[in-house]
């Protein structure tokens, strides 16, 4: 059965393609924002309605009930965040709209799909940017169908590294951020950047654009599809504090490689996120 998940994979392409065309053209519209967690924390009704047009897409073409969903909207309105052992899409509709609220040109819809909790293959596409990454476990990554590879630098003195500082504006964490970006620029690095897009950013290390991405507080929808992406390209996977990469733990680190990645570790200064599959706590 080495072909099984070959239909799903193109569908999710397919999928990708239409919900980025849906997402450039609402982009040409008036945009009607809302928050969600806080005050920065943004959705918009082209979150919502690209989520139910993938999940409606995918429920038609595989069967309702056969596979399982997470998807951040979904999620954000109560529906469990469980991986289990069951097919299962993870679903970034939009990542990246604070970049699309404000026509900051990188958007991407994120796809991905475990069984038996393992990522199986990822799907990104950069839709304003029209460049479409996707990668099957042990197939390589691509970008439009171009093999993608991690950069060759070893020495972390002529790297480019990428962090955000996300959505919680609690003033500790803030801290904690910005004194783990100090340090790491005066190693010093080249440079720092961030997309405002996880997704995207992960691409860019897969690419071999900029060396690694870190970042605590992303969810797993933010970084399924680009996992499988970044280790098909040859790079590696990592938690922050240098342990396995868990999808569920709201944390991690993609890098070229391991000199790369153990010489970022030691800077970072890690606070705690409510894991992503955490019972929800009963108000
Ligand atoms: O909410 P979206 O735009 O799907 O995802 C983004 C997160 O909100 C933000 O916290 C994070 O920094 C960014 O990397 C992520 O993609
Ligand atoms: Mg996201």
């Amino acid at each position: 059965m080495a072909d099984q998940w070959q239909e799903a994979y193109d569908f999710a392409v397919q999928v990708a393609r239409a919900a980025g065309a849906v997402i450039r053209k609402a982009g040409e519209c008036e945009i009607k924002v809302q928050t969600k967690s806080c005050t920065v924390d943004l959705v918009t009704q082209t979150d919502e309605r690209v989520e139910k047009i993938i999940i409606g897409s995918l429920k038609e073409q595989f069967g309702e009930g056969t596979h399982c969903f997470i998807g951040e909207e979904s999620v954000a309105k109560g529906e469990p965040c469980i991986l289990t052992d069951k097919p299962t899409w993870i679903i970034d509709p939009v990542d990246g709209t604070t970049n699309f609220v404000h026509g900051f040109p990188f958007v991407a819809v994120s796809i991905a799909f475990a069984v038996n909790k393992e990522l199986e293959f990822g799907v990104i596409y950069s839709c304003l940017e029209d460049k479409m990454y996707k990668a099957r476990k042990g197939r390589g990554a691509f970008c439009d169908d171009e093999p993608i590879q991690v950069s060759d630098v070893k020495d972390i003195h002529k790297s480019i590294i990428i962090s955000e500082h996300g959505t919680d504006r609690d003033k500790q964490k803030v801290k904690k951020i910005f004194s783990t970006m100090q340090k790491i620029l005066c190693i010093p690095v080249h440079g720092l950047r961030g997309s405002g897009t996880a997704a995207t950013n992960m691409c860019l290390v897969a690419s071999g654009a900029t060396e690694a991405f870190f970042e605590i507080g992303i969810h797993c929808w933010d970084i399924a599809a680009g996992a499988v992406i970044v280790k098909e390209a040859g790079g590696v996977l990592l938690d922050v504090d240098g342990g396995p990469f868990d999808l569920m733990s709201r944390r991690m680190i993609s890098a070229n490689n391991m000199v790369i990645a153990e010489r970022i570790i030691k800077e970072i200064e890690i606070f705690d996120s409510v894991r992503d599959d955490a019972p929800i706590q009963k108000k």
